[in-house]
């Protein structure tokens, strides 16, 4: 028995891989092959002719035939092959559309109009079985089948795709002839214009030249009409069904294999039809449903659902008993047999539940829509067309924008070097260009370098650039409502006990007290220690615990514990650090991956709900305490740290409740997040810049030695020298601000609601066209006046076009405390330490993060100098006024 397989697919993968191409493949396939490659005879309704080309190997034929003649032309070059046609009642007619030499004459009645259905017969070589048969879109396969000829034994192996209109029957196997055939196409375009063609692919000519519908072998049809047309057959209706009686159900016939392809019928209104492949092999538990057995068991219909589809298929080795089995058990009966047989009736209503508007509109997405060629062509349309509209409306020189992912493979492929390349791609886009991430993200907007632009966004119209939902949400968990992630009254309220405090005669005492402790008690004794061992350590590891120490105890009063003999690992600075890495990772997540982690519960987000509960639960241990404390003795007055100051200066005041504590805890959070890292990091490439800059590191010194009253100096030149370092390396390379509405930047670049100006420091620090040719080179000067006989002169540059502490009503508000800390920290390193950074480590690197970190840290010897130079008196220099 022939055995089928029925995948159209297979028809379009097969060039994809012959060729590799996708692209030439789908050319090939929809516009090469049906003109050249293809026998054909159509059928023009509308001209009532039928016209094709016969190829065959010797010869080449144009037919022009009428009905009559197309179905008695009998050409000699094409001998043997037969097509085979419905009539115009519906009822498969034999002999219709014959192109043979037995030339037979038009069967009587048969003056049609143009039939409304054709179908091609194909059979094994050496077998009688008409083996497939294509319908068109008017057809219904149920009664298709119902209406085979009975010499048709077998009735599989039929497919319609109602989108594309074409018919493919793809790779029979033949076990008589032990040959795979490959047989017809319905072409779409045909169709698509009333046409139905027949055709066969070229390359297989033998494939059809054993079909021959007037083989004397068979049994001719006793009468036209003989099986039942559309007037004497029962429709297909669920009501016709109590009529019937119902299916003998029979267990599969052993020794079938019915990898057949199969009719199916949608379950919706629309009579759509499509294929199907019927993996069930010689296995009798995968066998399909049986529906129907003839009596003889030696022929079986059955059924399955897949998706929205009801399948049916006869299956015998008898064509005879198949085509008996037709008669017995008419296809309409399938309905009836769905909700009377539990296991199909079950799937049916798995299917129900399956084919909601959006399932089943995916499901026949999938399957009637998709096909790899395409996707290969959306693909390459959408992407010229990306290509296109991003040349046009981008400036010349910005990134591509790819389709669906936006900016994300530029960035990936420059993951290495990512700031150089955003500040090239800047400079060549004249200093502002859009991006957009990848769709679904929620993240579009524009990137700037014009100083015109940030001071736009930081100052002119600050009301319209907040920090945002896009950012809040994802650091609310960390931050809460502190005054990093706030906006509106709720920072406005912060920003002003926050500038109120820091800038207090007391608090600047303080903080300068606790950076001289640091400095003398820890990090000095620490250095020297690693200086005797000749060891070698990652000095950026060293700062970042002694900024983290300092912070916490500017804010909370606290000793971390960071810079303890031996380095510990401190849980909370790690759990800082950890909630901090995990927050900024959400911007680089799509929105519904981490939100679907967090609901979960799962993966980053549980870290991140662990680490900032670690980091919350230290805040509110240190809030309680000192609340406990207060309420104990009645004052704080001994403490100048943030929170004791606010703390106080809330329970002194009369007209207020006070600050609550979670206002407190948030707000010390947020100073810890904004402090713990900015000046390490900027500290870092300070001492890598004056490692290659020996000039510049003996005038610092200089510097710092001249100090020499213990406060007063303000050590313009080092304050000159980190100002320059931190211009080629911002501790915050990139910071942005997200639009409430509609703007358009100075620069004309307009920016829609809710997109985000990213104003990268980056790239402005390093542009020619604000520092001069010279602009990469590291040279202090630029920041002295000159006629002042060196005095730091930066002040005199616009903040808009140094926005490392930002700029405008949000400018970092611990900008002195920073430069204190820093001052302090290089002059007492310089003062007593040659710092020798270690060969080898190749370049520096930054690393892809909201703060510049080194990628590999910096490692470093510490060297005493010979003649040790003890800046000022006993005490390290203080931090100098500028600002
Ligand atoms: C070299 C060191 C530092 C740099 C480069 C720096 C830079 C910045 C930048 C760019 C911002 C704006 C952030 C934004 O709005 O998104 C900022 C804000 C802020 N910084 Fe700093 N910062 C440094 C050190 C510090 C220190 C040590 C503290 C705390 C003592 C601090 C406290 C803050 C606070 C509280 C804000 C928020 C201001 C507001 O939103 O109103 N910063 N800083």
């Amino acid at each position: 028995m022939p055995v089928y397989r029925f995948s159209p697919r297979r028809f379009i993968r097969q060039p994809v891989s012959n060729h590799s191409c996708a692209l030439y493949a789908v050319l090939r396939l929809r516009f090469l092959a049906p003109s050249s490659g293809l026998n054909s005879i159509v059928w023009s309704r509308a001209k009532g002719r039928a016209e094709g080309k016969i190829k065959s190997p010797s010869e080449a034929r144009s037919l022009e035939l009428n009905e009559q003649e197309l179905i008695a032309h009998g050409s000699p070059s094409n001998e043997g092959k037969t097509y085979l046609a419905l009539n115009a009642r519906g009822n498969w007619q034999e002999g219709e559309g014959i192109l043979n030499s037995s030339s037979r004459s038009l069967p009587p009645g048969s003056t049609r109009k143009a039939p409304a259905r054709l179908s091609a017969g194909h059979k094994c070589s050496g077998s009688d079985h008409i083996s497939s048969f294509f319908l068109n879109s008017d057809a219904d396969p149920f009664e298709a089948i119902a209406s085979l000829p009975r010499r048709f034994g077998v009735a599989c192996g039929a497919g319609f795709s109602s989108h594309r209109r074409r018919l493919v029957l793809d790779d029979i196997d033949c076990p008589e002839s032990e040959s795979r055939h490959r047989t017809a196409v319905i072409s779409p375009a045909q169709c698509a214009h009333g046409h139905l063609a027949i055709s066969r692919p070229e390359g297989n000519p033998n494939d059809l030249t054993n079909i021959n519908a007037g083989d004397s072998s068979l049994p001719a049809p006793t009468r036209p009409g003989h099986f039942p047309n559309r007037s004497n057959r029962p429709r297909v209706r669920r009501a016709a069904a109590p009529h019937r009686p119902p299916p003998r159900a029979s267990p599969c016939i052993p020794g079938y294999v019915p990898r057949t392809a199969t009719l199916l019928r949608s379950h919706s209104d629309t009579r759509r039809c499509t294929y199907t492949e019927d993996r069930y092999t010689n296995h009798p538990q995968q066998c399909t449903t049986p529906a129907a057995a003839h009596p003889t068991g030696q022929a079986r219909a059955c059924i399955y659902t897949r998706g929205e589809l009801t399948a049916a298929c006869i299956i015998s080795t008898q064509p005879q008993l198949a085509s008996e089995l037709i008669h017995l058990w008419p296809v309409w009966h399938v309905d009836q047999i769905s909700s009377r047989t539990p296991a199909v009736a079950n799937r049916a209503s798995e299917n129900d539940m399956a084919s909601s508007p959006l399932v089943s509109a995916v499901v026949h997405l999938v399957t009637e829509y998709v096909r790899a060629s395409d996707m290969a062509i959306a693909a390459a349309v959408l992407f010229v067309c990306s290509a296109i509209r991003n040349r046009l409306t981008t400036p010349p020189g910005a990134p591509m924008m790819w389709p669906v992912v936006g900016i994300i493979p530029s960035l990936f492929a420059h993951l290495d070097d990512i700031y150089e390349w955003g500040t090239a791609a800047l400079a060549r886009a004249g200093g502002t260009f859009p991006y957009r991430g990848t769709w679904g993200g929620g993240s579009s907007g524009v990137v700037t370098s014009v100083p015109a632009n940030v001071e736009h966004v930081l100052k002119t119209n600050f009301g319209n650039y907040p920090k945002g939902p896009y950012y809040r949400e994802r650091f609310v968990e960390l931050l809460g409502h502190g005054i990093f992630n706030a906006d509106g009254d709720a920072w406005r309220a912060q920003r002003r006990a926050a500038t109120a405090e820091m800038h207090s005669a007391r608090f600047l005492e303080f903080s300068h007290g606790t950076i001289d402790a640091l400095v003398r008690g820890k990090l000095v004794p620490l250095l020297e220690k690693i200086s005797d061992k000749g060891e070698v350590v990652d000095l950026q590891d060293v700062l970042l615990r002694f900024t983290f120490d300092n912070i916490c105890a500017a804010a909370f009063g606290v000793d971390a514990g960071c810079l303890a003999e031996g380095l510990p690992d401190v849980p909370f600075a790690r759990a800082f650090e950890r909630a901090t890495e995990l927050s900024l990772a959400r911007f680089v997540t799509p929105p519904f991956v981490w939100k679907a982690k967090r609901l979960l519960g799962v993966g980053t987000e549980r870290e991140l709900v662990e680490a900032t509960r670690a980091v919350r639960g230290f805040a509110k241990r240190t809030v309680a305490e000192r609340r406990a404390e207060l309420r104990k003795t009645g004052t704080l007055a001994g403490r100048c740290d943030l929170l004791s100051r606010l703390m106080s200066s809330s329970s002194s005041s009369s007209d207020s409740g006070g600050y609550s504590d979670e206002f407190l805890r948030d707000f010390c959070i947020s100073f810890i997040l904004a402090g713990r890292d900015t000046s390490s990091v900027g500290l870092a490439w300070f001492f890598w810049l004056l490692a290659s800059h020996p000039d510049v590191e003996s005038r610092v010194l200089a510097d710092v030695l001249s100090s020499g009253d213990g406060g007063s100096s303000s050590m313009d030149y080092l304050h000159a020298a980190l100002t320059e370092s931190m211009r080629l390396y911002p501790p915050v390379p990139a910071d942005f601000k997200e639009a409430l509405e509609d703007d358009v930047l100075p620069d004309g670049t307009f920016v829609r609601a809710r997109q985000r100006v990213i104003y990268y420091a980056y790239a402005m620090g390093r542009d020619k066209s604000l520092w001069g040719p010279d602009c990469l080179e590291f040279r202090p000067e630029r920041w002295l006046n000159g006629k002042k006989s060196g005095a730091f002169a930066g002040g005199a540059e616009s903040p808009y076009k140094y926005v490392v502490f930002n700029a405008g009503p949000r400018l970092c508000v611990g900008k002195r405390f920073a430069y204190a800390q820093m001052k302090a920290v290089a002059a007492a390193v310089l003062g007593r330490f040659r710092v020798e950074v270690m060969p080898g480590q190749g370049k520096v690197k930054p690393k892809l993060n909201t703060t510049l970190y080194m990628r590999d840290g910096l490692m470093v010897r510490f060297a005493r100098r010979e003649q040790r130079h003890e800046p000022g008196h006993a005490d390290v220099p203080a931090a100098g006024g500028r600002s």
